[in-house]
């Protein structure tokens, strides 16, 4: 096997330096070798990786993906992995996510020292998150802790409760399933106590978009329940002219046909939140995306509706969106 049906030549997937960006992008890679193609993998360095300022202050859509995108555009890669949650809602031309593999684990986790956990924690226990809808959700329900900054890669932010830097760090339960770091778990966080991020636990895969032999070997690796709840989820966010640094958190499942949909908006300080919890079928829909997107954009307007839209963050990303406004924090 040398040539690649349609290419004649290797895919080349592009890929974050990071042990996480790796990881994921190997799994894409075997899911294509087991469909006979060959693939090599391309490290590509983001800003994200080498800047190590708080992602807050940073801040631009690109940190984590437009070096990617750049090497897309350019034909040096055919491909890219990313995080679906680091992916602005806007869609740059040219490029399209011809697929989005079947989701991880969406729930985010607690990593504490002594087996503690979110009711357990003693007051003013010192949490690290860098992401304003973690913030905002510990203090929903835990307003007595003590929550800091806290950036770098899952490793390094696990290692400062084994350093007795923090007594707790929030963290995707994906990103530690993928690198195999399940053991330091202290919590799985239910999404009634912790509503993911827009996307969390889920891949996207990007290519051109005019690249129809690309196209046609990523196709098959979509899975399209997950396609449907992460498109609700982000045109959640997209109502809410949001990027990733806005406070809100939507999780979607689909089971047999029914799309449920969960959302959290409050202030990363603490104080009013907002909630909405709705579902739909698809099963009926002439078109199950539109419809997994028409309801994510209701519950988003509902939600500005009702007051998110005082939220920083939330009415800062215009839709269409000036790409290189919006943010991401997580
Ligand atoms: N930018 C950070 C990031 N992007 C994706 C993941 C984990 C995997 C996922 O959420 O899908 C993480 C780490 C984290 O949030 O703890």
């Amino acid at each position: 096997m040398t040539t690649t049906p349609g290419i004649d030549r290797p895919l080349l997937l592009g890929t974050r330096r990071s042990e996480l960006a790796t990881t994921q992008s190997g799994h894409v890679a075997d899911m294509l070798r087991a469909r006979g193609l060959e693939v090599e993998l391309v490290l590509v360095t983001t800003e994200g990786d080498t800047n190590r300022a708080p992602l807050s202050r940073i801040g631009g859509t690109g940190v984590f993906v437009s070096a990617l995108r750049d090497a897309l555009l350019d034909g040096s890669i055919d491909l890219a992995v990313h995080s679906l949650k680091d992916l602005p809602v806007e869609q740059p031309a040219g490029l399209v996510v011809a697929a989005t593999p079947s989701r991880e684990d969406s729930r985010d986790v607690l990593v504490a020292r002594d087996g503690l956990t979110l009711e357990s924690l003693p007051a003013g226990a010192r949490v690290g998150t860098g992401s304003p809808r973690r913030e905002a959700q510990l203090r929903a329900t835990r307003p007595d802790l003590d929550v800091r900054e806290l950036r770098g890669n899952v490793p390094t932010r696990i290692a400062t409760v084994a350093d007795g830097e923090l007594d707790a760090v929030v963290l995707a339960g994906a990103g530690i399933r993928r690198l195999g770091l399940t053991d330091a778990v202290t919590q799985w966080l239910e999404p009634t106590d912790m509503v993911c991020a827009p996307g969390q636990g889920a891949l996207a895969v990007e290519c051109r978009a005019d690249d129809a032999a690309v196209r046609a070997h990523l196709e098959p690796l979509d899975d399209p329940d997950t396609r449907a709840a992460v498109t609700a989820e982000r045109a959640v966010l997209g109502a809410l002219e949001a990027g990733c640094s806005a406070p809100v958190g939507a999780f979607a499942t689909v089971a047999d046909g029914e799309l449920a949909l969960r959302t959290f908006a409050g202030p990363r300080e603490g104080g009013e939140t907002f909630r909405e919890e709705v579902t739909a079928s698809l099963a009926d829909a002439p078109d199950p995306l539109s419809a997994a997107e028409a309801l994510g954009r209701r519950t988003g307007t509902a939600l500005r509706t009702r007051g998110a839209d005082a939220l920083p963050g939330v009415g800062e990303v215009p839709q269409p969106a000036d790409r290189q406004s919006s943010k991401e924090t997580e």
